[in-house]
């Protein structure tokens, strides 16, 4: 059993990203405690008014069959979830079945960031100790995780973690499109894609020349909250250079994320910044399929943000309508600073 343990907790610290580390965790108290169901929250109010969402979630039915889920939003959480999260303490308490429901807090920065929760038949001490022991672990190394794939000031994703996050996106979707489930439900959504924006805030070096880096770096930092209250907890977004953002959306239709981009340019242009009176931002954005290159939807966007730039600014602009227009303004490829 140690040694099984310690393969287990050198498997969990393998991982290279937060996603990984959650289904690796959930799989070893799996493993080791035989729960009928083990899931982990995380709690997005800190960025959003979304709530809590269930990133990932392990269920075994009376065969063994294991059935995993995938991240969802949790419309109403129930009062022991939300009590963990709130006190910080673990939770347990017996159903009428004798079975065991217990909800662990995931502290971070004394900061709580959701709960492991897991429903057992009965925990010995060793396993009581051996499940705190794995959530310490996660909680060490999400740490040390958050650290490498987030931007310091933002707390967006960072640059460098973009290529691998995309991969997997657009892995986990190839899958998706050639199963033969998702073939029937592709018919009817055949218009829907993934789409990535590039977006840059307006005339940011004024800021920076007239208040001052420090008021600049302010003003960075309420931008990329807006756009966490703003946008899905699904939706990635990174921080790919000073002022420069980058977003990718889960498949919806053109319609849709034109909409969507349209009211968040005046949305920032309605909110309160520090310092400056008004705030606008620059949008250029392009669809993005599973089987696309990122550097060269990342190219497709960036050349639509230049004609954003270079039709005034405040604008958000669809690659898609550019290709075929002969517009002037697409600056040949090579003159596109990408990384
Ligand atoms: N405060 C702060 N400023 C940054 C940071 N990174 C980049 N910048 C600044 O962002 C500004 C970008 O300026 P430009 O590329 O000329 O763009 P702009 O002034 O926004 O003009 P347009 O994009 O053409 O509308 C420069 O002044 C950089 O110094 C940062 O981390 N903090």
């Amino acid at each position: 059993m140690q040694k099984d343990l310690l393969n287990s907790v050198v498997k969990i610290t393998k991982h290279r990203d937060v996603d990984s580390l959650e289904l690796s965790l959930l799989s070893t108290i799996s493993e080791f405690l035989s729960p009928s169901e083990a899931a982990l929250y995380k709690d997005l109010s800190r960025f959003n008014s979304a709530g809590i969402e269930k990133s990932a979630s392990i269920e075994t039915d009376k065969t063994g069959a294991i059935k995993w889920s995938s991240r969802k939003m949790i419309a109403t959480p129930n009062k022991e979830l939300l009590c963990c999260i709130e006190s910080a303490c673990t939770i347990s308490l017996q159903d009428k079945q004798g079975n065991e429901k217990r909800w662990i807090p995931v502290i971070i920065d004394d900061q709580v960031m959701g709960a492991v929760y897991l429903v057992v038949k009965h925990l010995t001490s060793t396993e009581q100790v051996t499940l705190n022991a794995l959530c310490r672990i996660y909680e060490n190394y999400l740490t040390i995780l958050n650290e490498s794939e987030r931007d310091k000031l933002t707390g967006l994703l960072n640059r460098q973690t973009f290529d691998r996050k995309i991969k997997q996106l657009l892995e986990d979707q190839l899958h998706s499109h050639n199963s033969p489930l998702e073939k029937g439900v592709r018919n009817k959504h055949y218009d829907e894609s993934s789409w990535l924006a590039m977006i840059d805030i307006d005339h940011f070096k004024k800021v920076n020349d007239t208040y001052g880096h420090v008021c600049g770096d302010e003003v960075l930092l309420t931008l990329s909250q807006r756009m966490q209250q703003y946008f899905r907890s699904s939706d990635l977004i990174f921080r790919f250079g000073g002022e420069e953002f980058v977003i990718v959306f889960e498949p919806t239709t053109l319609l849709h994320i034109a909409t969507k981009l349209a009211h968040f340019q005046d949305f920032i242009s309605d909110q309160k910044f520090p310092f400056v009176e008004e705030l606008t931002l620059s949008i250029g954005f392009a669809r993005m399929s599973p089987y696309d290159f990122p550097i060269s939807v990342i190219e497709n966007a960036d050349k639509a943000l230049y004609v954003a730039k270079n039709n005034g600014r405040n604008q958000c602009v669809y690659y898609g309508d550019i290709i075929n227009s002969e517009n002037e303004n697409i600056p040949p490829t090579n003159d596109i600073e990408l990384f």
